[in-house]
């Protein structure tokens, strides 16, 4: 049986949040799976969650700061070595200041034109080519910008 096979789809939530042209990306901390890679910050739906509360309850937990939640920019469904994830790139707006990191071991503001070339978790990758793209054309200007800037 192949892993496809074995394994359901796992749902996880992924916050983009902006400021200006920049989106946030965290790097997995020593002792995580994929540790040393960058991500957009967020986790696995719980039963019960939608994308959008699961990434409101993700981003308390692991930047201790609040957000809301918008629409979702993209899904993609990647599969590693383990099973296959469905990655959900949900719009955030951050509500309130400050970090305070607990899964990951460094967190920036990327310009939208510079993610890719940063070690990216695999599944990343067309997620950060989209935001690429949509900066590019000027057709993304997050709620988030005019308050984080
Ligand atoms: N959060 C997040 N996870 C990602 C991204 N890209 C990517 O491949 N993943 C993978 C890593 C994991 O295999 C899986 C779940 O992410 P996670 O480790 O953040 O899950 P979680 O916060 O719920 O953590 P845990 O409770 O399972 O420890 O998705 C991404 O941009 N953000
Ligand atoms: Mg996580």
């Amino acid at each position: 049986m192949n892993a496809a096979a074995m394994y359901p789809v796992q749902n996880v939530a992924a916050a983009i949040a902006c400021r200006g042209d920049r989106v946030l990306v965290t790097r997995r901390a020593p002792g995580q799976k994929m540790a040393g890679l960058w991500e957009f910050p967020g986790g696995k739906l719980e039963p019960g969650e939608t994308p959008q509360t699961c990434i409101v309850r993700e981003i308390a937990e692991e930047l201790s700061v609040d957000c809301t939640a918008g629409g979702i920019l993209m899904e993609h469904r990647h599969t590693y070595s383990g099973g296959a994830i469905n990655l959900i790139a949900v719009i955030v707006t951050l509500t309130s200041d400050g970090f305070r990191l607990s899964v990951h071991d460094d967190a920036r503001w990327v310009p939208a034109s510079d993610l890719l070339s940063l070690e990216l978790a695999p599944a990343d990758i067309p997620v950060a080519r989209r935001l690429r793209d949509l900066f590019k054309r000027g057709a993304l200007q997050p709620s988030a910008s005019a308050r984080m800037s």
